[in-house]
């Protein structure tokens, strides 16, 4: 299973992962779209991605804004997994913009 990661790690990390930053035990990253029905369709997506991994983020979704945290609750913290689905919401993004 993936482990919690340094701090200094994860942060190194978020150089490279646009629009990201540490919330507490999660990474996040709000994304504004052009209408609403945009928003839910980059949610849909993330959705496929997030089952096909068995790795899921929270999502707050507010008119065209959407917010994605990324967390691994199962080791309480921030692990590979969070960072790779958050690059994945990236790719996505760059899709949906
Ligand atoms: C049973 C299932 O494999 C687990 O509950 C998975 C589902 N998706 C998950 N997503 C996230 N972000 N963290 C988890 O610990 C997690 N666990």
């Amino acid at each position: 299973m993936a482990q919690v990661l340094e701090d200094k790690d994860v942060d190194t990390a978020l150089e490279s992962l646009d629009g990201w930053s540490r919330s507490g035990t999660a990474i996040s990253r709000t994304i504004a779209l052009p209408t609403f029905p945009g928003a839910i369709a980059l949610v849909s997506a993330v959705a496929e991605v997030a089952e096909e991994r068995n790795h899921h983020p929270d999502i707050d979704i507010r008119w065209r804004k959407v917010t994605f945290m990324c967390s691994t609750h199962s080791e309480g913290g921030i692990t590979q997994l969070d960072l790779n689905l958050a690059r994945a919401i990236n790719d996505l993004a760059a899709k949906h913009g």
